[in-house]
């Protein structure tokens, strides 16, 4: 961790910034509440430890300047007046931890232990809060199919190197999840992994997301941000369909592959990183490098290690299994217990070909506990496309689930792919449903329609 110590006294100054070295943190110093203001915009800090007496100066003060400033980091106060009435007062504040003076170094590392396991709390509830949001049921990673097989052997293999590794096959094939597992089995699984969906936002937008900016370096950039370069240092940041990334972005992309330094939009300064880069695409990225897309040089940087994985329909073997986890997924979430699929439904969902993958699958099980009333699924239950025609049970207007145990999302992930199969224009179903085409292209994405 890189950590600002702010204090008038030389003496606190050397003894804290020795304890940090020895844990392996660096440290900065500044002796006053305005130089540390200064230097907290000029770099990146994890932590600051604080004075409460910094001279004529009172430490909370400089405390709340900085949070209005938008310096979150937390924030661990000296106070020679261990009274609890400063400490409570401080923790009120916000601040996560205060050291008495006078202090020896064991309890300075104390602090910052204490603080490092709040971190990786941290980290794992935004992590198991994003898998909730997911909404993703059981994951496998083992499969039937030896070219899955393979995949994942080579990802378990490669996940504990620094390797940069591209994940290629076509939408909801399970890339990023599996960009997850890797992170997870390699020695950055402490810290965060951090997802930037490319072809979402402008070049300045993507630019400003990955690598931050200052106030004042483009319209709208009316206060400092530190981009996601920054959020994932010491873990993994996951690019997500990068094939679409602006040229110019690929260069300073290469550049941070290559050197592990970039710069802030609008700033000089240069800065290191330290993340491990996977990236997924479902294009063909060589013939994005011959058509003059994207950048041969970038194309050999992340192709050190390549996993390629194979479309639903190519590793059938795996169907049943993955029917059968995410049924017993959606009818434990809706409280219903023992539902199984019937042999022609099961059968109908063996000939399909899963054009959407995983993710089609996934919402496609989720419809059908929705609609089935019983403790099986039936070939009515199915979409058409799937059935190969039969009438849905929940009719064209009435959901068998309304009313019932299913939450307001379920109704409106329904809704919503129903009012698109009977628009004829993306407008027109943005119209329908009262929202704006931007939204519904974000939602669509979310539920695997495109
Ligand atoms: N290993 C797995 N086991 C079971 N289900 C999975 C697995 N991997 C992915 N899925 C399901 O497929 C869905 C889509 O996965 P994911 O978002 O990783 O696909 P993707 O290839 O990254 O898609 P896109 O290219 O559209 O971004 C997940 O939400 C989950 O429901």
């Amino acid at each position: 961790m890189k950590i600002l110590i702010v204090d008038d006294e030389s003496n606190i100054q050397k003894t804290t910034a020795l304890s940090l070295k020895t844990m392996g943190h660096q440290s900065v110093s500044a002796f006053s509440g305005s130089q540390a203001l200064r230097k907290l915009g000029e770099d990146r800090f994890d932590a600051v430890f604080l004075d409460l007496r910094l001279g004529e100066e009172n430490g909370l003060d400089v405390f709340d300047e900085m949070r209005s400033q938008g310096f979150e980091m937390p924030v661990i106060m000296f106070t020679a007046y261990s009274s609890i009435e400063t400490a409570i007062e401080a923790t009120r504040k916000g601040v996560f931890d205060y050291v008495a003076k006078p202090f020896v170094p064991e309890q300075i590392r104390q602090a910052l232990r204490k603080l490092e396991e709040s971190r990786s709390l941290v980290n794992k509830v935004s992590e198991l809060e994003s898998r909730l949001a997911d909404k993703t049921p059981g994951i496998r990673f083992d499969s039937q199919d030896s070219r899955m097989q393979q995949v994942y052997e080579v990802a378990e293999k490669a996940a504990k190197s620094d390797a940069n590794m591209l994940l290629l096959g076509p939408s909801g094939t399970g890339k990023t999840v599996l960009s997850r597992r890797i992170h997870e089995m390699s020695d950055r699984a402490g810290n965060p992994f951090v997802v930037v969906h490319c072809p979402s936002l402008s070049k300045e937008l993507l630019e400003s997301e990955l690598f931050g900016h200052v106030k004042g370096s483009f319209t709208g950039a009316v206060k400092d941000t530190w981009g996601k370069v920054d959020a994932a240092e010491g873990g993994t940041l996951f690019l997500d369909e990068i094939a679409d990334i602006p040229l110019e972005v690929q260069a300073k992309l290469l550049r941070l592959l290559q050197e592990r330094l970039y710069e802030r939009i609008g700033e000089t300064k240069t800065r290191t990183a330290d993340v491990r880069i996977l990236a997924a695409t479902n294009k063909d990225l060589q013939e994005e490098v011959k058509e003059g897309r994207f950048r041969e040089d970038l194309f050999y940087r992340l192709n050190v290690i390549a996993l390629h994985l194979p479309g639903l329909a190519e590793r059938k073997g795996d169907l049943e299994t993955l029917v059968e986890d995410y049924v017993d997924f959606y009818a434990r979430k809706m409280g219903r217990e023992g539902v199984s699929v019937e042999k022609d439904a099961m059968e109908a969902i063996l000939a399909y070909d899963w054009p959407g993958n995983l993710r089609e699958l996934n919402n496609v099980v989720e419809r059908c506990l929705i609609l089935c009333s019983g403790n099986s699924v039936s070939l009515t239950d199915l979409p058409a496309e799937i059935s190969g025609g039969s009438a849905e049970r929940g009719g064209a207007t009435g959901i068998a689930g309304l009313g019932g145990d299913v939450t307001l999302q379920e109704l409106e992930d329904e809704h919503i792919k129903r009012v698109l199969d009977n628009s004829e224009s993306l407008e027109r179903a943005a119209r329908t449903l009262g929202i704006d085409s931007a939204t519904l292209y974000r939602k669509r994405k979310k539920l695997g329609l495109l």
